[in-house]
């Protein structure tokens, strides 16, 4: 028997230092409204994170300072150390497009082009050849389980089959984290169940942490962790 090497070679990639990205006493008000109220939460790479609570208690909010779309009024987020609450508006937008995918609870996808072109489109946005974008684009479609919808238009599919190209689109960059508020929200319980195991299969594939707001159990099932908001803050977390 061969013992197994002590030493990692230059290959081996470095242990990660920590998580990935971390919010440390957010406050955002809107108004007279405290949406939060000094929130903290940590996310690994790779893990799949819900967060539960009850209406109106911070959840989307805490996504959106988490995500680098909303700016907090105090606290910060770090991703991978780097302080994102210090970063400019312009710094802020090109880490969402190299890092991050999104998918919100409409898909988003842009009505005016086929659901291909709405996958492929932020590989061409990263500058990608259009011959490869659209292949890799019609791969993605393949992997979420409708090949059949690349030629037709949002508007042309079922809810359920364009999430699944939301999810596409948000997985072909093949980003460091996924956001995604209430991705199954707008469908029925089967086809939102069918959508979070691809969903989460495909994250586990590239390796991308996931970050997801949920209101069902049954979504949040999926994940490794949960962490309940109420009243602007995380109150507790629990591993799956
Ligand atoms: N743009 C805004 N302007 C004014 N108030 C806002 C805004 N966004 C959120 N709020 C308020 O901040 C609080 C937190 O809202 P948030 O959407 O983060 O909660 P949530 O837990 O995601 O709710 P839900 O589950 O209903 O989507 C709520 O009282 C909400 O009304």
């Amino acid at each position: 028997m061969t013992a197994a090497p002590l030493t990692t070679d230059a290959t081996t990639p470095p242990a990660p230092a920590g998580p990935l990205l971390v919010a440390r006493d957010l406050h955002v008000a809107f108004g007279p409204t405290t949406a939060l109220a000094g929130a903290s939460l940590e996310v690994d790479g790779g893990e799949i994170l819900a967060l539960m609570g009850p209406s109106g208690s911070g959840k989307s909010t805490l996504l959106h300072c988490l995500a680098g779309i909303l700016r907090p009024d105090d606290g910060t987020v770090a991703f991978e150390g780097r302080d994102v609450t210090a970063m400019s508006d312009a710094e802020r937008s090109a880490l969402r497009r190299s890092e991050y995918g999104f998918v919100f609870q409409f898909g988003q996808l842009v009505p005016e082009l086929t659901c291909e072109e709405n996958v492929a489109l932020p590989l061409r946005l990263a500058g990608v050849a259009r011959r490869e974008a659209h292949s890799t684009a019609r791969e993605w479609l393949d992997r979420l389980e409708v090949p059949d919808i690349a030629r037709k238009r949002p508007g042309q599919v079922s809810g359920g089959q364009a999430q699944r190209a939301a999810v596409a689109r948000a997985l072909v960059t093949r980003p460091r984290v996924v956001f995604a508020d209430e991705p199954t929200g707008a469908l029925d319980s089967l086809n939102g169940e069918r959508v979070m195991q691809l969903f989460v299969a495909a994250a586990r594939e590239t390796g991308a942490a996931v970050v997801l707001v949920t209101h069902e159990p049954r979504v949040a099932a999926y994940s490794d962790r949960e962490a309940v908001v109420r009243d602007g803050r995380v109150r507790e977390q629990v591993r799956a």
